[in-house]
């Protein structure tokens, strides 16, 4: 697990480059045409400035060209009018489509996240949600934010360049005075980049509390042990955390912004009493006033516009970096580039000397295990609560490497293997299986895309796992949306289907590891714990079925159903302490044997004898 950075790691803005790639990528052309259209509605105030100028000095004159120039200022005026809905849909156009790529970069790149580590490290989902709420917004804006600061650069130049005409000093005196509020407004975007790094933890913590208020599964307990009031207090206690934080930076930005707002005042109200004493002096003429005055407030507003264009990209350029960091996140297990392939299972699977542990400062949940699943047979694997069945399942998965010894596939280790290659070779069904809000077809289906579609082996599957006919029961039958929580899959109505039991879920979780079929590895997690005993019995008979001549590794706490495994295995604290079959086991009168007895002494008709 990683330490959470601070904000001084990552203050270092890069990636304009990125994202303009990205949006030329993305949209090359509404993003020309932006760019187009901003040159010119850049250009157009100035000309606007000129022209009006030009007018008025031939008014004074009495010149002729009157008419030439005023339909000049309607045709530009057309022009202004209609470049801003030009622009907003260009912009639009651009968000959609640059969003769109970034969203689809960045979950490929989660999804390209061969373990499941980084789920577990808090910095990483930090950034995650910081990135993924951003993703859609967060790149456009920074091309968008490039974009129109060369616009204000054009109209600032256009003014400037007109103010030196007519004052040197005055066009001097006023571009300074936009270099403090850059540099207020871009210490300003960096402290708001910080500020929504530092509470990233609250915020998430904030949504979490929310989220379990409107959530259908936690809404049972919440109710009965009367929850609602103590978690809406904490989700509001991290909110008025967040706010504070907030109102401190927003009461910096109104200092800053008064004190901007002031000085502009007052380089604006010396540029008047300039130019009225000057205009008095004869020196400038009416139009010289006009565009002296246009040209004035078109630095001002061009320097404002560039500096809130600066400081909100620089803001959105910060925030993209934790977009650039999670796409860039490096693997959580090192796959090597030239991988093994994963072949058929042939002689077994064997654990060597294997330790783990979740992190460095974790205790070790495997201490040295050496186990094999020989192949086509079945291991059963017994252990007490956090013992690290569990554990072990998801290294053969190899979701995680070990620290120390190996995993060996037919004497190849895990780790010279591509993980979704060896995926592919193992069937499953994991102690915390899923329930998708998804049809029940697809529920199952998704145990092999290839079948999604393919109704009649999704049925068979079905039938595999003792759920076809409560499926095929269901008000829309196999399209029955298995949740309360959509609108049906077309959206317009609301789902007529209703979620399952338990049981019936974990039927439907099985079905979905028989669909995958006749894979080299077969893993059982708890595959009866939430059935009656009569479904129990009847899932055994249907998997030990569907096990026979296959490699398995079976694990349950209900050991009457681990009891016709080929071998035996119990874990505990870490170590195999005990193998062999099940008479064995029993004949060895040891932990297994011990488990056994307690467990099967509930099952005596007659009273039950507790030992003191
Ligand atoms: N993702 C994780 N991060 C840190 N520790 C974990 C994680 N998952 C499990 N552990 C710890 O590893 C130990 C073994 O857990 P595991 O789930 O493998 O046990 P188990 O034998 O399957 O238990 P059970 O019979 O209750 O299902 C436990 O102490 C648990 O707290």
């Amino acid at each position: 697990m990683t330490r959470r950075p601070s904000t001084r790691r990552w203050r270092r803005p890069g990636g304009v480059r990125a994202a303009l790639t990205m949006a030329w990528r993305a949209a090359p052309g509404p993003l020309v045409l932006l760019g187009l259209v901003t040159l010119v509605a850049s250009a157009a105030p100035v000309c606007s400035a000129w022209l009006l100028k030009t007018l008025l000095d031939r008014i004074v004159t009495g010149a002729a060209g009157l008419t030439t120039i005023g339909v000049s200022l309607c045709v530009l005026g057309l022009v202004l009018g209609v470049l801003p809905e030009a622009t907003n849909y260009l912009r639009a156009e651009l968000s959609r489509a640059t969003g769109l790529a970034a969203s689809d970069r960045l979950y490929s790149a989660l999804n390209r996240l061969p373990g499941l580590a980084r789920f577990e490290d808090p910095t990483f989902m930090d950034r995650l949600r910081i990135a993924s709420q951003s993703s859609a917004t967060t790149p456009p804006a920074v091309v968008q934010g490039a974009i129109a600061l060369v616009g204000s650069v054009v109209t600032i130049g256009g003014f400037l360049g007109t103010l030196i005409t007519i004052s040197p000093w005055m066009a001097l005196v006023v571009l300074a005075g936009a270099i403090p509020a850059l540099i207020a407004e871009i210490a300003l975007a960096r402290r708001t980049a910080a500020m929504l790094w530092r509470i990233g933890p609250t915020e998430r913590r904030e949504f979490f509390y929310a989220d379990l208020m409107a959530n259908l599964d936690a809404a049972k307990e919440l109710r009965l042990f009367g929850l609602g009031g103590f978690l809406r207090n904490r989700m509001l206690t991290e909110r008025r955390q967040a706010d504070g934080e907030r109102r401190r930076l927003d009461r910096r930005g109104l200092r800053v912004q008064v004190a901007l707002g002031l000085l502009y005042a007052v380089i604006n109200g010396g540029g008047i009493i300039w130019a009225v004493s000057t205009v008095r002096g004869g020196t400038i003429g009416v139009g010289d006033i006009a565009i002296f005055l246009a040209a004035v407030a078109g630095v001002q507003a061009g320097t404002a516009s560039l500096v809130n264009q600066v400081a909100s990209t620089h803001q959105h350029l910060l925030l993209f970096q934790h977009f650039r960091d999670v796409e860039r996140t490096p693997p959580d297990l090192v796959v090597r580039p030239r991988t093994t392939p994963v072949p058929a299972l042939d002689t077994g699977i064997e654990l060597r000397d294997v330790w783990f542990r979740y992190g460095p400062d974790s205790p070790w949940v495997l201490r040295g295990v050496d186990l094999s699943i020989p192949c086509g047979q079945s291991l059963g694997l017994v252990g007490r609560n956090g013992s690290g069945k569990s554990t072990l399942v998801k290294l053969l998965c190899r979701f995680y490497d070990p620290q120390r010894g190996s995993i060996r596939w037919d004497g190849v280790d895990l780790r010279d293997m591509d993980p979704t290659q060896l995926r592919e070779r193992i069937g499953a069904l994991f102690q915390d299986y899923m329930a998708y809000d998804l049809s029940a077809a697809e529920n199952i289906g998704l145990g092999d895309l290839a079948r999604l579609t393919d109704r009649p082996a999704i049925r068979q599957a079905a039938q595999g796992a003792g759920v076809d006919e409560t499926l095929a029961a269901l008000p829309r039958g196999y399209d029955t949306l298995l949740s309360r929580s959509f609108f049906d899959m077309d959206g317009d109505e609301p789902a007529d289907g209703a979620p399952l039991s338990g049981g019936q879920w974990q039927r439907v979780a099985m079905a979905r590891a028989v669909l995958r079929g006749e894979r080299d590895l077969l893993i059982l997690d708890e595959p009866s714990a939430s059935l009656d005993p009569e479904a129990e019995y009847d899932i055994h008979r249907r998997l030990k079925r569907h096990r026979t001549g296959r490699t398995s590794l079976l694990i349950s706490h209900r050991l009457g159903a681990l009891r016709d495994a080929d071998l035996l295995a119990v874990l505990d604290e870490g170590r195999i302490v005990e193998r062999g079959t099940h008479d064995d086991l029993i004949n060895r009168g040891g932990c297994y044997a011990r488990l056994f007895d307690i467990q099967s002494s509930g099952y005596h008709r007659g009273p039950i004898e507790v030992a003191t």
